[in-house]
C-alpha cells in the first residue's frame, strides 16, 4: 500500500524538502491555503528546491475545523494529492504527474513513449538495463560494436507512410545517417539454390525467376498480391485501429484500400502463395522468406505482415544506420529528454500496482513506487500478465491470446570479431543458410542468420577486422538444469558446430581467423532483455486466421497498456516502432490529448473483441 505525502512522517524540523518535482502543484497547494488565510505559509525557493514550513500540513486541517469546512477543505487537499508526482529517488510515495509510466525502453516503449511526448504527455521510461534498446541495443568489446539483435533495418527510409523508424525518430528532432545495403539478404538454400534479394524489385524478379521461369507468372502474382497490400498500407496515415474516429475516418478517406487490407487480414502469406505457385521448391523458397521475419512458415505467417517485408526492402529498401543499430534507441531516448520527459535506467519493475480494478502505479525491485495515470508494459505479454500483475486469473482475453499464441524460440547468438581477409571481396551484408533439408527449417540450429554490418560500416570495428553476427534458434530448455561448467562446455561446442557449418559453406579460414567470439543461449536473452524464455516473440499455436487473433495495445485492465512485439502486428523492429504509434494515440485519446468518443469507443472495442474470438 502506497504512503500518500501527507501521510509520511515529517521531519522534526520546522521545514521538510520537497522534490523538484513536486514544485508547480506545490505552488496551486499553496493557492488554495491562501485561499484560507494561510499566508504566513508561503514556501521559500532554495536553489532547485522548495522548503515548506512544516505547519502547512496541520493548518489545513486546522483552519477547515474552525471554518467547519472539513469535507471541501480536504477534498481539495486528497485532489491536489492525487496530482502530486513522487520522485523515486525520494521516494515520497503517491501521486500522479506522470501522464504514463512505459515499463521497457526497447523501441516499441520507446516509440509509445516519444510519440505520446510529442503530443504533450508526460512521459517515464523504466528501463531495467544499462541501456536503452532491449533487443535492438547494442554492447562494446576490444573496438568491437556489436548490435545485440537484428541488424537489417526496415522503415527506415526516405519515403512513404511505413518508414516509421525514420518518422519515429523525425517526431523528436533526430535524424540518422544510413547506408543504403544494395541486398536484403542473401539466401544459401538447399539443392545449392542461392538467391539474392537485391534492393531493386526486378533485379530481384529476374534473378528469382531465371532459377524457376515455370514459375514466371506464379511468382509474379504472388508478389504482385503483396505489393497491392504493400501500396495499401503505404497510402494510410498510421494510427491506433482502436481508435474508432481514426478508423472511421480512413475508411472514409480510402475506402477501396481499407477494404484490401480488411479482406487480406485473416489470411496468411502460404495460402495466397499456393494460389498462384505449384512448385514445391518455390514454396519452400516462399515459407524462407517468411521465416527470416517470423519465425514460422508462409503458411502460418499473416499476408499483411509478409507484404509489408516483402515491398518495403524493394520500395524503402533496407538502410543501416551509421555507428550501428543501437543509435536509434539512444536516439529515441534523448529526443523523449529533450520533449521534457523522463527515462531511468537500472529501473527494474517487479510488479503494476493495481486499485480498484485500474493500473495505476509500478512498484520497482527497490521498493520503490511510482504513480502515474495509465501504465504502458513494453514487457512480452507472458511477463506482463504472469510476472508483473500479482492477478490470481488470467484475463480472459490473454487466455484466449495464450491460447493461439505461444512463445517463439529463443536463440543461440554467437558475436565474432575475424579478420577482414577471411571474406571474399564484395560479401554481402545478410546471410540466410539452410544447407541440405527444407524440413530443417524450423528445427532448432537447423537455419543459420548472419550479419557482417561491417560490410556497410567498417567503424564498427578496428581495422583489418569484421563483425559477424551469427544466430540460429534455438530453445531454453536446451540449456537449463546443467553446472555453469556443463553450461560453458556446450556453449563452446554447439558455437564452434555453427561457425564449421558456416566454415563449409561459405568462409573456408573462418575459424582460424577468429579475434574475439561472445556467445549468448536463451538464458543470455532472458537476462538481458528480461523475455521469458528469453523468447524472439509470440508465434501461433496451430495456423492463424492472418493477424485477426493478434491484441492490440488495450488490456482487460483499466489504464494497462501492452506495447511490442506481443501486440499487433507482432515481432520486428517495424512492426514494435507500429505498435508503439498504435498504443501512443489510443492512450493520447484516453488521456484527452486527441479526439475521442466514449461511445464508438465502447463499441469499436467491443467489436474488436469479438473478432479476435474468430481467429
Ligand atoms: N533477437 C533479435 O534478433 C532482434 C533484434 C532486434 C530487434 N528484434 C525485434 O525487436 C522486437 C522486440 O522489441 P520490443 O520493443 O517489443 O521489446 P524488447 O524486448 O526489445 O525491449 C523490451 C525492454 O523492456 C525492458 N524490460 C522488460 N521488463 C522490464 C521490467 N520489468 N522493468 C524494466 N524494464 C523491463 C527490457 O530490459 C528491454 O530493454 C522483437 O520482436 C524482434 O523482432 C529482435
Ligand atoms: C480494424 C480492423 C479489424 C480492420 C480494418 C482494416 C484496416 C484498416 C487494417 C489496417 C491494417 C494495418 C494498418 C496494418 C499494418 C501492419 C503493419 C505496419 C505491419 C508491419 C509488419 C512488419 C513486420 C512483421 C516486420 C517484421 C520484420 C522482422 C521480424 C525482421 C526480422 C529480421 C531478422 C530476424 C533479420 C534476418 C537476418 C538475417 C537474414 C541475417
Amino acid at each position: 500500500m502506497s504512503t500518500s505525502i501527507f501521510e509520511t512522517p515529517l521531519p522534526r524540523s520546522d521545514l521538510f524538502l520537497c522534490s523538484n518535482s513536486l514544485v508547480s502543484q506545490s505552488f496551486k497547494l499553496f493557492d488554495n491555503s491562501r485561499s484560507f488565510g494561510l499566508k504566513s505559509l508561503r514556501p521559500r525557493c532554495q536553489k532547485d528546491r522548495i522548503l515548506y514550513p512544516k505547519p502547512l500540513n496541520f493548518g489545513f486541517c486546522r483552519v477547515s475545523r474552525r471554518k467547519r469546512k472539513p469535507t471541501f477543505v480536504l477534498n481539495s487537499v486528497l485532489s491536489v494529492d492525487k496530482e502530486l508526482e513522487s520522485d523515486e529517488s525520494v521516494g515520497l510515495g503517491r501521486s500522479r504527474e506522470y501522464d504514463a509510466i512505459v515499463i521497457g525502453s526497447g523501441i516499441g516503449g520507446l516509440v509509445a513513449a516519444t510519440q505520446l511526448a510529442v503530443k504533450g504527455a508526460k512521459v517515464l521510461v523504466l528501463e531495467k538495463y544499462l541501456i536503452p534498446g532491449g533487443s535492438s541495443g547494442y554492447y562494446e568489446r576490444d573496438g568491437f560494436t556489436f548490435d545485440v539483435g537484428s541488424s537489417v533495418m526496415f522503415g527506415f527510409s526516405d519515403k512513404g507512410n511505413l518508414n516509421l523508424i525514420t518518422q519515429a525518430l523525425a517526431a523528436v528532432g533526430c535524424k540518422m545517417e544510413v547506408i543504403p545495403d544494395p541486398s536484403t539478404v542473401h539466401f544459401h538454400l538447399p539443392s545449392n539454390l542461392s538467391v539474392l534479394v537485391h534492393r531493386e524489385y526486378n533485379e530481384f524478379f529476374s534473378e528469382l525467376t531465371s532459377k524457376f521461369p515455370h514459375e514466371k507468372e506464379g511468382i509474379f502474382k504472388f508478389y504482385g498480391e503483396c505489393w497491392k497490400i504493400f501500396n495499401a498500407l503505404n497510402s494510410l496515415e498510421l494510427k491506433s485501429l482502436e481508435e474508432p474516429i481514426y478508423l472511421f475516418g480512413q475508411f472514409f478517406k480510402k475506402p477501396m484500400e481499407c477494404l484490401t487490407l480488411a479482406y487480406y487480414l485473416p489470411q496468411n502469406a502460404g495460402d495466397i502463395a499456393r494460389k498462384f505457385i505449384k512448385d514445391p521448391e518455390v514454396l519452400s523458397f516462399i515459407d524462407a522468406e517468411c521465416f527470416i521475419v517470423s519465425t514460422v512458415n508462409a503458411l502460418k505467417t499473416p499476408m499483411i505482415n509478409a507484404s509489408m517485408v516483402l515491398c518495403d526492402r524493394h520500395y524503402g529498401g533496407i538502410n543501416y544506420p551509421v555507428g550501428g543499430v543501437g543509435g536509434i534507441a539512444k536516439s529515441l531516448a534523448k529526443g523523449l529528454v529533450d520533449q521534457g520527459s523522463e527515462i531511468q535506467y537500472k529501473a527494474n519493475v517487479k510488479s503494476i500496482i493495481v486499485e480498484n480494478g485500474k493500473a495505476v502505479g509500478v512498484r520497482l525491485a527497490n521498493g520503490n513506487e511510482i504513480f502515474a495515470k495509465n501504465i504502458i508494459s513494453n514487457a512480452t505479454r507472458w511477463d506482463t500478465f504472469g510476472k508483473l500483475l500479482k492477478q490470481d486469473e488470467l484475463p480472459k482475453e490473454e487466455e484466449n491470446f495464450q491460447k493461439l499464441y505461444i512463445k517463439a524460440p529463443s536463440f543461440l547468438s554467437i558475436h565474432l570479431g575475424v579478420k577482414s581477409d577471411v571474406l571474399p571481396p564484395d560479401t554481402d551484408c545478410h546471410h540466410f543458410v539452410l544447407e541440405d533439408d527444407w524440413s530443417n527449417l524450423e528445427v532448432p540450429y537447423g537455419s543459420i542468420f548472419l550479419s557482417i554490418p561491417t560490410v556497410l560500416d567498417s567503424s564498427l570495428a578496428p581495422e583489418g577486422n569484421h563483425i559477424l553476427h551469427i544466430f540460429t534458434t534455438s530453445s531454453i530448455e536446451d540449456w537449463q538444469g546443467m553446472s555453469q561448467k556443463d553450461y560453458e562446455k556446450k556453449k563452446e561446442l554447439v558455437a564452434d558446430e555453427i561457425i564449421s557449418r558456416l566454415e563449409k559453406k561459405l568462409f573456408p579460414g573462418l575459424q582460424s581467423s577468429i579475434v574475439l567470439k561472445e556467445v549468448g543461449t536463451p538464458k543470455t536473452h532472458r537476462r538481458y532483455l528480461a523475455r521469458d524464455s528469453g523468447t524472439y516473440g509470440p508465434m501461433p499455436q496451430g495456423t492463424p486466421k492472418g493477424l485477426l487473433g493478434m491484441p492490440f495495445n488495450t488490456t482487460a485492465i483499466d489504464g494497462l497498456y501492452c506495447v511490442g512485439d506481443s501486440c499487433f502486428p507482432g515481432q520486428g523492429v517495424i512492426a514494435v516502432a507500429f505498435s508503439g504509434v498504435m498504443c501512443a494515440h489510443r492512450v493520447a485519446a484516453d488521456l484527452g490529448l486527441e479526439q475521442k468518443s466514449p461511445i464508438l469507443d465502447a463499441a469499436l472495442l467491443r467489436l474488436l473483441g469479438w473478432f479476435r474470438t474468430l481467429a
